[in-house]
């Protein structure tokens, strides 16, 4: 991972930087200013700086994020997706500013806000895969031989709510990727909550899959009307599904539709640097000078920077 960014001006969707027009921008009642669409607000965050290390990684951000909004956060390595998640788990306090969560102040342990971390290695891999969504139930602890029945019945939901009961009795070494992150998804649907974040949820799966997977979790949010937020580093899979994107880049963040914000002026502006935005063949690339994508690499132009 490599370091953060000195303070810059906020870029979020209510001081949008050139080239990146917020025609969906309205006056939000309770973060009290403009943010994207037109439900209430379900994530706030007023003037945040967020740092990991003592560098800052995300720098005096305000933004709002409607109630019931798909949105793709979006940004190369080590743009802030992951500490910007962890900030609205309550596990990374801001340097600076507030983040509230349905209208209350973040905090760790709101189970109203469902995550799925990263998934780098086998996760659960002795266990059944009921055994493994259970394992999530609040306050059990793994390997626990007993459930409660109201527990019990919320495991089987989650699975169901994820078509996954045929991978109930299967043990978690045996499956597939895919299959896994079904279960991971199962887990952080257990407490119903409001709010799921998803970090890289699509990391490791093939294409079929990942479209697959990213319709299940939109057709599932809009049934429960869950905020979600899904990091990636592909915006291609996330096509046609995103209410919203996320964009981060240089500790700064652009949030907006896909037309508003993906775009060579709006990521040129956003990164600084020059940046083209090229479709083809029904897909979007983010290009970086010189040629490569500019999901994939880190433009670390001002890294150093201490908070
Ligand atoms: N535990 C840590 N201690 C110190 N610095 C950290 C720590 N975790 C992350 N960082 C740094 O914080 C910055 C942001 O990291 P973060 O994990 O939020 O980025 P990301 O956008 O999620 O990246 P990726 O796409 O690689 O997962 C990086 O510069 C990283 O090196």
């Amino acid at each position: 991972m490599r370091s953060g960014h000195p303070i810059t001006p906020n870029t979020a969707a209510e001081s949008a930087p050139d080239g990146a027009p917020a025609q969906s921008v309205r006056l939000s009642a309770s973060c009290g200013f403009p943010h994207v669409g037109s439900a209430p607000e379900s994530i706030c965050l007023k003037d945040v700086t967020l740092a990991r290390g003592g560098r800052v990684v995300l720098s005096q951000i305000s933004l709002a994020i409607p109630q019931g909004s798909f949105v793709g956060v979006l940004g190369a390595n080590g743009a802030g997706k992951t500490t910007l998640f962890h900030a609205l788990l309550g596990l990374e306090p801001a340097v600076q500013g507030a983040l509230s969560v349905n209208g209350q102040p973040v905090r760790r342990g709101n189970r109203a806000v469902g995550y799925m971390p990263q998934m780098r290695k086998l996760v659960g891999g002795q266990f059944t895969g009921w055994s493994m969504v259970a394992s999530a139930l609040h306050g059990q602890r793994w390997g626990l031989p007993w459930y409660s029945r109201a527990g019990r019945a919320a495991v089987d939901v989650a699975l169901a709510a994820v078509d996954a009961q045929d991978l109930a009795q299967r043990p978690v070494s045996a499956l597939s990727g895919g299959e896994r992150q079904r279960l991971l998804l199962a887990q952080t649907l257990l407490d119903d909550p409001s709010v799921l974040l998803l970090d890289e949820p699509l990391a490791s799966l093939d294409p079929a899959r990942m479209r697959e997977t990213v319709e299940r979790i939109h057709t599932l949010a809009r049934a429960r009307k869950m905020t979600v937020l899904m990091s990636a580093h592909d915006i291609n899979p996330l096509l046609g599904m995103m209410d919203h994107v996320l964009y981060l880049a240089r500790g700064r963040a652009l949030l907006g539709t896909v037309d508003e914000v993906i775009t060579t002026k709006a990521l040129t502006a956003l990164y600084g640097a020059p940046v083209d935005v090229v479709r083809a063949g029904g897909r979007v690339f983010v290009v970086a000078e010189g040629g490569g994508s500019a999901l994939q690499e880190h433009d670390c132009g001002g890294c150093g920077a201490h908070a």
